[in-house]
């Protein structure tokens, strides 16, 4: 049997299959791998702090071995989620669910057996499924109480998630049975509704942003004593957010012992992910075990996506996108803009989304439906957004960086930053709302309007994310 340091077998990410053997509790984080059994294991216990090199090798950036693949959802599954969301016909199946994603091959074992895990995969490889169905593994229906908790940074994404859950979770009616109950609690709406439906019979499950959760949890209307699995998706902007980071530290440390609760944490940029993986065991938020599902960590964007640019004069970016747009002939697309600042809302300027909006109102009348979606908006005209998406026709939106993070719009075939993001991480996060397909090898596009002083930027994301931008001539 062969033995390798955790570390090597970090960089050497070697094609093994994670299959951690029962959690041990003062395991230290050194592992061997079991060729025969093809299974990672502790070396050796200790009651130690871990110390900084052996926390490294938790981070297992290992390969799926694709040849030692479960072929579907449900064989990963069986043992585990009740029979309705799995069997022939039914939900998981009926929805297109059948083959697992990379991220739920590798993931859901280690949730299934109960340890904590840091869900670190690429935007639109399915990381949603993969810990909604480690939840209801853990559910009990018949029990009147909060059992698991889906924390996410925005109304939009909570009200995605919200809508996976329920559809997973509904039953048929022939089974006659008690259907888990999914409640979003999410900011911009009625909360007062939400106040005498969790004093008469509370949910089992709960999707919620931080402003609205902490507002019940101090009224003491919403108890999370009984949370079984605690989820944080977008973890990185969650902990990023000054707004959001203390709540998001409280709620991690109190309510239910760690010991006693499974913790997810999801996002597809972790940046800094080996000292993420430090805190979360020193500042005791997921339990000393916790396993870092590292997927594609060479890749960090899906491959399908092909990155271009177009150079053009700073006044020339409206009719640049006019051109890209009558080239590409998009089926939809998102147009990211940069929100408006403070100086040009003090001066009376109309946002940037608005002129955009006009500007393709009466360039392209009639090619596209032409939506909006930005901070300033009122919930209600937000969610009208939303909606119009979802009907499958033609459209293009206008989107601050609010659409970034989460939404899942598969229709969508490309992308153009009218404005370069800020960061790396927005960029790909930008650029993850399209190709989210993921067993599709479609090609979708990204494509940046930049100046030539911007070239250097988007230089700086192509090196920080390793991917290569094209420069498009019109
Ligand atoms: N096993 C599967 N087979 C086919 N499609 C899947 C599967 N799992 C998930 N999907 C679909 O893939 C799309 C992306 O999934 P999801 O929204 O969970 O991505 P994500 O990993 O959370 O991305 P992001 O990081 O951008 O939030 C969704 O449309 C979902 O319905």
């Amino acid at each position: 049997m062969a033995c390798f340091s955790a570390n090597q077998l970090y960089s050497l990410s070697w094609r093994f299959s994670v299959k951690p053997r029962p959690q041990n509790p003062n395991c230290t984080r050194s592992w061997f791998v079991n060729c025969r059994n093809r299974t990672l294991s502790p070396l050796s216990n200790s009651n130690r702090r871990p110390s900084r090199a052996s926390l490294d090798s938790t981070c297992v950036g290992i390969e799926a071995d694709i040849s030692e693949r479960a072929s579907t959802i449900r064989e990963l599954c069986e043992d585990h989620i009740p029979d309705h969301i799995l069997r022939r016909r039914h939900k998981v199946e009926e929805v297109g669910f059948v083959v697992p994603t990379d991220v739920q091959q590798k993931a859901l074992p280690i949730m299934l057996s109960g340890r904590d895990c840091i869900l670190h995969a690429q935007t639109g490889s399915g990381k949603t499924l993969a810990y909604l169905l480690s939840i209801f593994a853990v559910v009990n229906t018949q029990r009147s109480s909060v059992q698991a908790l889906i924390v996410v940074p925005t109304r939009e994404l909570g009200m995605q998630i919200t809508k996976v859950a329920r559809m997973l979770a509904a039953k048929p009616a022939e089974l006659g049975e008690e259907a888990c109950c999914v409640m979003a609690l999410l900011d911009g709406g009625m909360l007062r509704r939400h106040k005498s439906w969790l004093k008469v019979e509370p949910p089992t499950i709960v999707v919620a942003t931080l402003g609205s959760l902490c507002q019940m949890i101090d009224k003491k209307i919403l108890k999370l004593d009984s949370m079984q699995v605690l989820v944080i998706d977008e973890v990185d902007f969650m902990f990023n957010s000054s707004k959001q980071v203390s709540s998001l530290r409280k709620l991690l440390i109190s309510y239910s012992l760690r010991n006693n609760r499974q913790t997810i944490f999801a996002s597809a940029s972790i940046p800094q992910h080996k000292r993420f993986l430090s805190d979360c065991i020193q500042q005791k938020w997921t339990k000393d075990d916790v396993v870092h599902v590292h997927v594609n960590p060479v890749e960090p964007m899906p491959s399908r996506l092909h990155h271009r640019f177009v150079m053009c004069g700073k006044n020339e970016r409206h009719q640049t996108l006019l051109s890209l747009l009558r080239g590409d002939a998009p089926h939809s697309a998102i147009i990211f803009v940069s929100v408006q600042s403070e100086k040009s809302k003090k001066a009376g300027h109309a946002p940037p989304t608005t002129l955009l909006i006009d500007l393709l109102k009466t360039s392209l009348p009639g090619c596209f439906d032409i939506l909006m979606l930005e901070e300033d908006m009122n919930f209600n005209l937000r969610a009208a957004s939303l909606s119009e998406m979802r009907q499958g026709r033609s459209y293009l939106l206008v989107a601050t960086d609010i659409a970034a993070r989460g939404v899942d719009l598969p229709e969508i075939t490309h992308i153009y930053n009218f404005d370069l993001p800020k960061t790396a991480v927005d960029y790909l996060h930008r650029a993850g709302r399209t190709g989210r397909k993921p067993l599709s090898d479609n090609k979708c596009f990204v494509t940046s309007i930049i100046t030539s002083e911007e070239r250097f930027v988007l230089q700086r994301f192509e090196n920080e994310l390793m991917f290569q931008c094209t420069e498009v001539f019109l």
